[in-house]
């Protein structure tokens, strides 16, 4: 049974394994990620990206838990899906929905979810006028402000956030600093980014899949 910290939630990995066809990720991997931004590094392909899909439930371990404030991603999926979101940068599933088709599938997923927190987050990151467009037409960084205006506003534990910082433009890496400034401060969420670079925001802690 996972221990909740008192004061925010925890998601907690235990005993790991996960392969792809060609080649193990992760063999007997542990990790405990509390609230707060924990920096997630490692060289190309050390699986990075798999272990973010993974904690998102996007993907399923060949053995091992993991679980996020007590609530275990296997037993209790849709639950657990329901407090977890991941921001990558893959092409989405369903190219030919328009953004706004989209988000009205965010929201429709997560209850809680409130239209016009997302509304904000597109406007303050100048993707308002993308709403009629097809996913399929948006361009690397329109999606990636999409996606985030999604990160931002959708009342989750757990932020799984796949290089944020790729592909915006100057005035969206300076929104993106204040807001996951604000993020990390709060005791209600666990933020787990990945980035090459030292991220531009103050991170609580680092783990080093090089290590
Ligand atoms: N769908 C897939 N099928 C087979 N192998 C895969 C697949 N996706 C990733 N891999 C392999 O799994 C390993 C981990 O990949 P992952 O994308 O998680 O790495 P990463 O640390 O995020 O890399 P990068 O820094 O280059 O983005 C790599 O060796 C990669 O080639």
């Amino acid at each position: 049974m996972a221990v909740e910290q008192k004061d925010g939630p925890v998601l907690h990995i235990r005993g790991l394994h996960f392969h792809f066809d060609t080649r193990p990720v992760f063999v007997d991997f542990e990790a405990d990620i509390d609230a707060g931004i924990t920096w997630l590094r490692g060289a190309n392909g050390m699986g990075k990206t798999t272990l973010l899909k993974l904690a998102a439930g996007a993907l399923t371990p060949n053995r091992g838990t993991i679980a996020l404030g007590g609530v275990d991603c296997a037993a209790q999926p849709l639950a657990y899906r329901l407090a977890a979101f991941y921001c990558g940068g893959d092409l989405p599933d369903l190219p030919w929905l328009t953004v706004q088709e989209l988000l009205d599938l965010h929201l429709a997923l997560y209850p809680d979810a409130e239209a016009r927190l997302v509304e904000r987050q597109l406007d303050a990151f100048g993707v308002t006028g993308t709403l009629g467009q097809a996913l399929s037409t948006l361009s690397l960084g329109q999606h990636k402000k999409v996606q985030l205006s999604l990160a931002l506003a959708l009342p989750v534990r757990l932020l799984l956030l796949d290089e944020p910082f790729n592909g915006l433009d100057a005035a969206a890496v300076e929104y993106l600093r204040g807001q996951l400034g604000e993020l990390g401060a709060r005791r209600d969420v666990c933020v787990l980014l990945t980035s090459h670079l030292e991220p531009l925001v103050t991170v609580r802690r680092m783990l080093d899949l090089d290590r």
